[in-house]
């Protein structure tokens, strides 16, 4: 079975649905805690969505920091499938593995909503299943997901195909070029702002979107093997 690792960080609120969903969709969830400096030998990491040291500075810039992130920047870099959701795309640009930066929302207002995305590509390790251009809805909950480059970076990232998600039915916090997600260039690496691990549930609802997330990585690493 397949083993995702979950990291969590003083401050972390996400990890339990994050292991949860890694869980309902048929694999295992290993706990990583951020002062850990070994990965524990799993297939996949996910940076888990929430407020890692109480969001003093940016969100994600003292997270950088912990100790398990050298081991997620060496294991991204040589092709371990990362995903950073929320929390955890701040942490992935604060840690240089996505180019760009987060910063308040637009509107200066916390948003908590059943956000429409749009999938840009399937060509990552995350949104294999997905089809090019289909329209999904997943929870958006935060405070800073106003996603900034500069022109250079944002053209380069249109031109390698490495936005992921766009925001659709009107932008929600300013981000440029209405960026939900993105990628690295060798698609392993996935940040996006709203939260796959909570559309995994019928009763949790409306939509069971986030599930492919998490089918897409198990069935890459089951092709890999
Ligand atoms: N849900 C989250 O992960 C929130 C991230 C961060 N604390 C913010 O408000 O932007």
């Amino acid at each position: 079975m397949a083993r995702i690792g979950v990291v969590t960080f003083p401050g972390s609120l996400d990890d339990q649905d994050a292991a949860r969903a890694v869980e309902l969709c048929g694999a295992e969830a290993v706990p990583l805690w951020h002062g850990s400096d070994s990965l524990q030998a799993v297939d996949a990491v996910i940076l888990p969505g929430g407020f890692s040291y109480g969001d003093y500075l940016r969100c994600g810039a003292i997270a950088r920091f912990s100790p398990v992130m050298d081991q997620v920047v060496r294991a991204a870099n040589g092709g371990m499938p990362v995903l950073g959701i929320c929390n955890g795309f701040q942490v992935l640009c604060e840690s240089h593995l996505l180019p760009g930066a987060m910063i308040r929302n637009e509107q200066r207002h916390f948003v908590c909503t059943d956000q429409r995305l749009r999938v840009e590509t399937n060509d990552t390790t995350w949104t294999r299943d997905f089809g090019v251009g289909d329209e999904i809805s997943i929870v958006l909950k935060n405070g800073e997901g106003n996603y900034q480059a500069d022109p250079e970076t944002l053209q380069r990232l249109e031109e390698n195909n490495q936005v992921v998600f766009r925001y659709i039915d009107g932008n929600p916090n300013g981000s440029n070029h209405d960026i939900a997600g993105i990628t690295n260039e060798r698609g392993n690496v996935v940040g996006l702002m709203p939260h796959p691990e909570h559309n995994v549930e019928e009763l949790t609802g409306p939509s069971l979107d986030g599930r492919t997330f998490f089918s897409s990585v198990l069935g890459f690493l089951a092709a890999r093997v």
